[in-house]
């Protein structure tokens, strides 16, 4: 729930009710009949990058940019001018420029007599499109769906919400978060202690991400961050043929000596294809078949990993950008597909040997893997100040 204002802006029982009756995960704003921002919640704020005085005494417009549809916002002034209820699908803009679908509704709050004194205002973000987009791509999303995301249908969607085009035939993905907290404990282990914090997704039962934090990074920003797909076959039986484990051990010492950062583990094993059918494709792979070809022939998925947790977890940190332990350029994009800001890339460079360097170099070659393993010094390829979403 958000928290009701003690404000004396906000003073009357409709506004008061509204705002009770939102989700913690909207943005609320209020404005007066005159459409000056009285209020803002902290969601709203960041959810925007907008600090709170930066809002208010503003006119909701500054959200707008200029690939906001005029359609979209010519329905939002006429429906103030008619003093009635609205609620609109529309491209807006964050503070550092990026932008995001926003699901607005607009709600007018009467007085006893029925006058309207203000209006509340609730946004919930969705995930990117890509842009500049086409009509058929304005509401698919920028990666392919997996069972692990929240399909939301568009036909129903825009039953509720008005967008400004109507040939809405693509799912759309809605940034609705799912991940729950559920505790947080010490782990002393053989790279120093660390906080470990447990997840839950609402949605598919028994998966349970957790961050391995070390030091402190709610609210920082350019956090040093490793998200790391479950591995059995090399973290627990000690597996040759690839580096996951290297890369895990690696991450936690890293983060350990630069005095703050964090890991999040994501139990997609086989780049989420689960245990069996990477046994399985491993089997393919001693037939001759590459890590790519191995999941084809098998009729699976090269890369189905949803890192929807890994928004959710960062936003539930408050944590406002990172920079990613990674060689694999597409997690870099996934991210910032999901709205999460990725500041730099810090590569991992680590040894191969003679089980691993085909996989290495299959990824390489088939999956757009940055690879280097010339020497063991890492190096941070910083991509300069926050240009978030656009690092490669
Ligand atoms: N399907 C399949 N999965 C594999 C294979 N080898 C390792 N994995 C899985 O790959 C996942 C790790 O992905 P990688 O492609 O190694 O690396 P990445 O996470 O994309 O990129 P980095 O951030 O650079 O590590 C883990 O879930 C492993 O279980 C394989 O041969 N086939």
């Amino acid at each position: 729930m958000v928290q009701v204002v003690s404000s004396k802006t906000v003073t009357s029982k409709a506004a008061q009710n509204f705002l009770r009756g939102r989700g913690s995960r909207e943005g609320v704003v209020v404005t007066n009949a005159r459409e000056i921002i009285i209020y803002v919640s902290d969601e709203f704020s960041r959810l925007t990058g907008y600090s709170r005085h930066e809002i208010i005494g503003r006119n909701c417009r500054f959200l707008q940019g200029s690939d906001t549809d005029p359609e979209a916002v010519s329905e939002i002034r006429q429906a103030i001018r008619e003093r009635r209820e609205c609620r609109v699908g529309l491209l807006n803009y964050r503070k550092d420029g990026s932008q995001f679908w926003n699901l607005l509704s607009i709600t007018p709050i009467r007085n006893r007599r029925g006058q309207v004194t203000s209006f509340a205002g609730a946004l919930m973000m969705m995930a990117l499109v890509p842009t500049p987009f086409t009509d058929s791509q304005l509401f698919a999303s920028s990666f392919p769906l997996t069972e692990t995301e929240t399909p939301i249908d568009a036909e129903i969607l825009s039953e509720h919400f008005f967008f400004p085009r109507k040939r809405v035939t693509a799912k759309l993905l809605a940034v609705i978060p799912r991940t729950d907290f559920v505790a947080e404990t010490i782990l002393p282990t053989s790279k120093g202690p660390f906080r470990l914090r447990a997840y839950r997704d609402r949605h598919i039962p028994g998966y349970e991400p957790v961050a391995l934090i070390s030091g402190h990074v709610e609210g920082m920003k350019d956090v040093i961050l490793r998200v790391h797909d479950q591995c059995v076959t090399s973290e627990v039986f000690g597996s040759l043929k690839c580096d996951c484990k290297d890369q895990l051990d690696y991450s936690m010492e890293f983060i350990r000596d630069q005095g703050a950062g964090l890991v999040i583990y994501l139990q997609q094993e086989g780049r989420g294809i689960g245990l069996a059918n990477k046994i399985a494709a491993y089997r393919m792979q001693e037939l001759g078949y590459d890590t790519v070809d191995a999941n084809r022939v098998l009729g699976l998925p090269d890369d189905s990993r949803d890192y929807h947790a890994v928004k959710d977890i960062l936003d539930e940190l408050n944590i406002q950008s990172v920079r990613l332990l990674t060689n694999n350029p597409r997690k870099i994009d996934r991210l910032t597909s999901l709205g999460a800001c990725v500041s730099s890339r810090i590569p991992i460079v680590l040894p191969t040997n003679e089980f691993s360097a085909g996989y290495l170099s299959a990824k390489a070659a088939r999956m757009g893997h940055i690879l280097e393993t010339r020497t063991m010094v890492v190096t941070e390829h910083s991509h300069g100040s926050r240009e978030c979403g656009s690092l490669l």
